[in-house]
């Protein structure tokens, strides 16, 4: 093994956030704060009136209530330390006692409110988040998914659509969190104004701690992440099916097992230090703010002693300043995953607004009409990041009825054409012209039967189903569509017959081989009643058997509906009504198989280089 390591990994989706948190100190990240939380509060709003506003009066009611409890646990505390019996003094503080107690019920009775109300709120919010994301992500269309930048920025998108609601959320705990230490705030100015600069010297240390501890914890995380997607890469490797069979036939268990043992090596050391930063920095943060504390007390004694204070002062202070620390505890975790959802929620927000530049207008375009002639006009196209153009001026006609064949080499630009004939791209110049009307986005008359077509995990009749899934499926279609691609006996062998599954995540799912996928999306293409169906290498997997019966099918269609027919097999395209060579991107020949083989030019060299592949062969046996 010449390579040492694996190779570099780019960086993902889900640390955008986290990178974000750990690059910035904590006035920037208090400075974002304001303008993180009013989005998500409109998001909110969007999604829900009237929960988002009992959630946000709920917390101001609690921040109301915090503060008159305090205030009556001072009259509670004057009252218990003023002269006098015992029994007269409880009576005394007895009013105040009841207003802490209806203080902190009708607290507790807002936490619920604000529990019910979120949890409500949460799916609601996802899915507004949900529908719009998908809406753009299954509308653009698929060159935007050859920008990198556009690709990355979807899937950050698509993976964090759940940042909005925990950004919500921990919005809405930040801001319990801070009306809370506002109210404290209010309490102890009312009791007197130098405590107020007391709380902020017991708090703020904790604070500034806290949120550089913050910072470390992201460091870590960031700094390991790249070996904890390699080891998750390895686990995958190691451990799963699809790669099992490679892994035993090239002996690579030894190769893997060590590179494994290197990175968990470099992991654990890794995280030995970085844990024993972190825990110097919370030493730090706690000590500090021990000090300050001890500080606060001291201050408040001498206050007392000084007579500046009286002694019920002095300990509602102590438990305000307790309640403050708590407060504050919960915030600057608040605070951190405000900060770090707030970037993913950004993510979220680039995308959709990146996204709108590259949705097709076909809203307002009147819907084609059948089929008479297809042109294709002077049509170009250069993928990003190629110097030369997989299409280069092409044009072409095709008459409805017809069967026309691309032939070519690999990479000569058949599937690109294809493509763009059935608007699944748009040229770079040029336009593909249906009864003489360039249709933007997909053309929903054309059927396109893809070479690199996608194994969808429903059943055999909803696979081929999927070819006209606007219509309710009739089984009599289905399995005549079925029969012509060669599939009906091996569908009526699965073990439920049309009704398997075809994805073995779920139970009693099945796989097929590569031929037998072929022949269902050949019976998706013959299913649909699209007047021009594309068929781009249909056969490229198949027996002779059932390459035959599926040519035989194609040539059935000839002259009924349209066909296009990619393939490198020239035997099967003989019978084409107009067969186009292509060649580095260029049309450089055109004409039925006799013309071409008559001319004696590129098409003629590959047939007959096919043909005598044959034929030697035959001569051999
Ligand atoms: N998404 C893409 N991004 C960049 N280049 C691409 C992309 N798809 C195709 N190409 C390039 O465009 C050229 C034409 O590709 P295309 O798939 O149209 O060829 P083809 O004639 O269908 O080939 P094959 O016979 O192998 O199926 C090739 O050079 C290919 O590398």
């Amino acid at each position: 093994m010449s390579e040492p390591v694996l190779p570099e990994l780019r960086t993902m989706w889900w640390e955008s956030g986290n990178r974000a948190r750990a690059e910035i100190g904590a006035f920037t990240l208090i400075a974002g704060l304001p303008g993180l939380v009013g989005q998500a509060l409109r998001v909110s709003w969007r999604a829900d009136r009237v929960r988002t506003s009992v959630i946000a009066v709920s917390a101001l009611l609690s921040g109301a209530m915090a503060t008159f409890g305090l205030l009556a646990t001072q009259q509670v505390l004057i009252e218990l330390f003023a002269a006098g019996p015992t029994p007269d003094r409880l009576r005394a503080a007895f009013p105040a006692l009841t207003a802490l107690a209806v203080a902190t019920a009708i607290r507790s009775l807002l936490t619920v409110a604000t529990g019910y109300a979120q949890n409500s709120l949460t799916p609601r919010v996802n899915h507004a988040v949900e529908q719009r994301l998908f809406a753009v992500t299954t509308a653009v269309p698929l060159e935007a998914f050859d920008e990198d930048a556009f690709a990355d920025d979807m899937e950050r998108a698509t993976r964090n659509s759940d940042a909005v609601i925990l950004l919500v959320q921990a919005s809405f705990d930040l801001l319990a969190s801070a009306i809370g230490i506002v109210a404290v705030g209010v309490a102890v100015v009312v009791i007197h104004p130098l405590l107020l600069l007391a709380l902020i010297v017991a708090t703020a240390p904790r604070l500034w701690a806290s949120l550089h501890a913050g910072r470390v914890r992201y460091l870590t995380y960031v700094a390991s992440s790249v070996r904890h997607r390699r080891l998750r890469l390895l686990h995958d490797l190691m451990a799963e099916r699809d790669s099992a069979p490679e892994l035993r036939a090239y002996r690579l268990r030894r190769f893997l097992l060590e590179q494994h043992d290197q990175v968990m090596g470099a992991e654990t050391k890794i995280q030995i230090d970085l844990s024993r930063r972190i825990s110097t920095t919370m030493t730090i943060g706690s000590f500090v703010g021990g000090l300050a504390t001890a500080a606060v007390y001291v201050l408040l004694g001498l206050l007392l002693l000084d007579g500046q204070i009286p002694l019920s002062a002095a300990a509602t202070c102590v438990v305000a300043l307790q309640a403050a620390q708590r407060t504050l505890t919960s915030s600057i975790y608040q605070i951190d995953r405000v900060y770090a959802e707030g970037q993913h929620f950004r993510d979220y927000v680039v995308f959709l607004d990146r996204a709108e530049e590259h949705l097709p207008d076909d809203a307002s375009a009147p819907a084609p009409g059948p089929l008479s002639v297809l042109r294709v006009d002077a049509v170009s196209l250069r993928y990003p990041g190629r110097e030369q153009p997989a299409l280069d001026a092409v044009d072409l006609t095709i008459e409805a009825g017809q069967t026309v064949a691309f032939v070519g080499e690999n990479g000569s630009g058949k599937s690109t054409l294809a493509a763009l004939i059935a608007g699944l791209r748009r040229p770079s110049s040029g336009a593909v012209r249906w009864n003489g009307e360039p249709w933007p986005g997909h053309n929903p008359r054309i059927a396109v039967v893809t070479q690199s077509f996608y194994k969808w995990p429903f059943t055999a009749a909803a696979n081929i189903h999927l070819g006209q899934v606007e219509r309710d499926p009739e089984q009599e279609r289905l399995e005549e569509a079925a029969r012509r691609a060669a599939a009906h006996d091996m569908i009526a062998a699965l073990p439920f017959g049309y009704r398997t599954l075809l994805d073995r995540t779920f139970a009693d799912g099945q796989d097929l081989s590569g031929g037998q996928w072929q022949r269902i999306t050949a019976a998706r293409g013959f299913y649909s009643s699209a007047d021009l169906l594309i068929m781009d290498e249909p056969s490229s997997a198949l027996d002779p058997r059932a390459e035959d019966a599926l040519f035989q099918a194609i040539r059935d269609r000839q002259g009924v509906t349209t066909t296009i027919l990619i393939t490198h097999r020239l035997a099967n395209v003989r019978h084409a009504d107009r067969i186009y060579v292509l060649h580095e991107g260029r049309l450089v020949e055109t004409g039925t198989h006799d013309d071409l083989v008559r001319a004696g030019g590129r098409y003629a060299d590959l047939f007959t280089l096919q043909a005598a592949g044959y034929r030697s062969a035959g001569g051999a046996g």
